[in-house]
């Protein structure tokens, strides 16, 4: 019936476009595969065409792979073209003013685009108040400390420098990115079953497992947004608002009063209204950026041939400094390899579909009303006539003329204005300039200071494989975890990167303060949401630090004059101490019950600690009782009870780990909650608990996990550097006696030591807003 019904709609002379046989009610549904679905996209084309057309539960997809057929419908039709289809698993997508990318063609979408646009435009008039090179600052030194946490400090990057851009501070950065990241499994086809059996959707909440988990994010990402608004507010008023978007708005409409209550209606409805379009700002730069930096790693270990390229013409540039924002004009090729990076693995392989209006005729093909239209981004890159040789990452293709996508003048092409995978017509992305300016300071800071290899096999003396093209599932996709090494170029870039970053915390300092309130609010909304633990409930870990020696005790100096850190100690905090960090966490005495766990960095400590009879040091990990256990002050950027949560048994995950500190290097070994390491070294070349058990070929590469820790190496790594350990040394009243107990330490219930987020914020590495 269905089939007749639509030849019967078809006008004379026009034909159905081509595509694959459809099976009745699912159509081509069990073809797409959950991962790499735009890879069977892209082979369709190969046989149907550069516009085609699959079923899909009923609904006719029509997929582009051409950039010309592209513009030609969504540009040059754009008033027939610029809907938004229904998302089935977020029903009220086009109407409800929430998210701006995915309303329909309405007037709230009108509205609120052109408010997007001249934030954005304002902002960018203002090179986005330097803030992509505050962050980007910051993430390079945290990079070069542990480059194997380069997807936590990439998403960090993204996402502290989006929500700086819209409500002028880095804190709601972590809360952002956890329901942003619940946002994009909403939308996404292989993210909710909803979206793909569409009528799913009819089920009601208290049967529907996919709409109670978006209502639990949509509320906290609601009340989130109000406290950023409130914060900037509150900031306003004391007139120490940093520049940003909201900021914009709130000045340009007037935060004066005294006018008619209706104004003041009008004025609140505009201002709620507003605090969605800048929410979504920071949504959509928080889930994509971080795609491409991604793939820039992954580029750049299989063509190191253009990250020699790259660090040449920095180097002879910029005579030896990390690239500004200014320099674009000098350093095409820097811009050339941010351009290629996108083309050669699109970061939205898909598209963000449009919908069409009203029936159409393209090329004699017949085009129905209601449609979705794809314009398949992975396909538009890989048309060998606008780019040859496409498989290949070849950034000259827009530095020389003899290929079909260079242009001149090189001091200002390439750039990413006008490019394809920003999408087409009435729609495309508003945030470029963000994209372009983020992409080139990171990639740029990259190349500047780490040559970026493959890692070599200690063992075999063989390079570790390093996939090609395994990439996250949703509609933003990036690479699955793989090893690399970043090795810091010379010594007077290790100690410039060190210098960038304490520039940037510093300036945070008085953030975190002003913050504090809402920092303290969120935290416990993601509490009550369930994405963090109850603090009561967490599992504290307590390390014993036992023995003579470097094992701690005889360490306490270190302590008292705040000097290098004490072996314990480091052990306690589970990361990796810099030679000459102050390093002090002493926690609680608390009692120590049996050894259950030892999922922490060990760390072998560097200068400072040699002369303190190095080598018989032992660090036992133990799980606390906690009757009287401390109130954190910081919040934490993740969830903390990763550490039990690797679904291990208690009884699996009882071990004692013993070793003996091996003095000099400073080196992060990591252990792991599980396995028997009573009696074997943990420090040492060949730790015989290695936490990231897994290889990277078989990393988990779901993106849920990179949020939840639930499983993969990503959450793994996450956990490593986020749980809370508090240390106790079996001489701790000597400890206690050499720091001695303030009456501020005492309020936060603290017998002992320097708390642990001093500590913290001294080293990288740690959890950190
Ligand atoms: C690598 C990063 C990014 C990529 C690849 C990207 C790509 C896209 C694409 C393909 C679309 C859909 C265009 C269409 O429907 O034809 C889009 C829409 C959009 N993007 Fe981006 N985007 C990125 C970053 C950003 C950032 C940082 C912002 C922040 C302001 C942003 C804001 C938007 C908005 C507001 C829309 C919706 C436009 C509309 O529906 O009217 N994007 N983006």
């Amino acid at each position: 019936i269905q089939k007749w019904q639509e030849r019967k709609r078809l006008p004379a002379g026009v034909r159905p476009l081509p595509g694959p046989a459809n099976l009745p009610f699912i159509g081509r549904v069990h073809d797409v595969p959950e991962k790499g679905s735009w890879l069977k996209f892209y082979e369709w084309s190969k046989v149907y065409g550069p516009i085609y057309q699959t079923k899909m539960f009923g609904v006719t997809h029509v997929w582009i792979t051409s950039e010309k057929i592209a513009q030609d419908l969504l540009s040059r039709r754009a008033n027939i073209y610029s809907d938004r289809p229904l998302i089935p698993n977020l029903p009220d997508n086009r109407t409800s003013g929430d998210y701006l990318a995915l309303l329909g063609r309405n007037d709230i979408w009108k509205r609120q685009r052109k408010l997007c646009n001249h934030l954005m435009h304002t902002s960018a008039l203002a090179s986005l108040h330097d803030y992509p090179t505050l962050e980007r600052n910051r993430f390079l030194y945290l990079l070069s400390q542990s480059p194997e946490d380069y997807i936590e400090y990439i998403e960090q990057f993204t996402s502290r420098t989006v929500s700086r851009l819209s409500w002028g501070s880095a804190h709601p950065a972590p809360v952002l990115r956890h329901t942003t990241f619940g946002l994009l499994e909403t939308i996404s086809p292989s993210g909710a079953l909803p979206n793909v059996i569409s009528f799913l959707r009819h089920l009601p909440l208290a049967l529907s497992p996919w709409k109670q988990k978006e209502k639990a994010r949509h509320d906290l990402e609601d009340k989130q947004f109000k406290s950023n608004v409130g914060f900037v507010r509150r900031m306003m008023e004391v007139g120490r608002a940093e520049p940003s978007f909201i900021r914009t708005f709130l000045e340009e409409q007037g935060v004066d009063t005294g006018k008619a209550k209706a104004d003041e209606e009008q004025k609140a409805k505009e201002a709620d209204e507003a605090m969605h379009v800048v929410g979504l700002m920071a949504i959509a730069g928080a889930l994509t950026i971080g795609s491409p930096i991604q793939s820039y790693i992954l580029a750049m270990c299989h063509y190191p041939e253009w990250q020699a390229k790259l660090q040449e013409e920095i180097d002879t540039q910029l005579a030896g400094r990390c690239p500004m924002w200014e320099d674009r004009e000098k350093l095409p090729l820097l811009r050339a390899v941010v351009k290629e990076v996108i083309r050669w693995r699109p970061p939205v392989p898909t598209g963000i579909p449009h919908a069409i209006e009203k029936d159409d005729v393209y090329d004699g093909y017949f085009i129905p009303a209601g449609a979705t239209i794809h314009a398949l981004e992975w396909g538009i890159t890989r048309d060998e006539t606008t780019y040859p040789d496409a498989e290949t990452f070849n950034p000259s293709r827009f530095l020389l003329p003899s290929y079909p996508t260079y242009r001149s003048p090189l001091t200002t092409y390439p750039n990413l204005s006008g490019f394809s995978q920003f999408g087409f017509g009435r729609r495309t992305c508003q945030g470029v300039p963000i994209v372009e300016q983020d992409l080139f300071l990171t990639m740029g800071g990259m190349a500047w200071a780490f040559t970026i290899t493959k890692k070599t096999d200690p063992v075999t003396g063989r390079e570790v494989a390093v996939h090609w093209n395994d990439y996250t599932p949703l509609l933003i996709a990036k690479p699955c975890r793989f090893p690399f090494e970043a090795v810091p170029r010379d010594e007077h870039k290790v100690k410039k990167m060190r210098e960038m970053y304490d520039d940037a915390v510093e300036r945070e300092e008085v953030e975190k303060e002003e913050s504090r309130e809402e920092r303290e609010r969120t935290e416990a909304w993601m509490v009550e949401a369930g994405v963090r633990q109850k603090e009561e409930e967490i599992p504290w870990q307590s390390v014993h630090v036992s023995g003579v020696g470097g094992g701690g005790v005889d360490d306490a100096p270190a302590v008292r004059t705040g000097g290098t850190g004490v072996p314990g100690v480091a052990v306690a905090l589970g990361v990796t101490v810099p030679a000459g960090a102050t390093v002090v966490s002493v926690a609680p005495v608390v009692s120590v019950t049996p050894v259950v766990n030892a999922n922490v960095d060990v760390v072998v400590p560097g200068p400072g600690v040699d002369g303190h009879g190095h080598g018989h040091g032992q660090a036992q990990v133990h799980q606390a009782q906690h009757e009287h256990q401390p109130q954190p002050e910081v919040p934490q950027e993740g969830p903390h009870q990763e550490l039990m949560d690797n679904g291990k048994t208690e009884d699996e995950a009882k071990s004692t780990s013993r070793g003996s500190s091996r003095p000099a290097s400073t080196r992060s070994v990591t252990g792991s909650a599980s396995g028997s390491g009573s009696g074997s070294p943990i420090w040492g070349s060949e730790p015989s608990l290695s936490f990231r058990s897994s290889s990277a070929e078989s990393s988990d590469c779901e993106e849920r996990d990179v949020m939840d820790g639930k499983r993969g190496e990503e959450n793994e790594g996450q956990a490593r550097r986020r749980v809370r350990i508090k240390a106790v040394s079996n001489a701790s009243s000597t400890i206690e006696s050499l720091v001695p107990t303030t009456p501020e330490r005492e309020e936060k219930g603290l017998r002992l030591g320097v708390d642990v987020r001093e500590a913290e914020e001294e080293v990288p590495g740690a959890w950190r807003w």
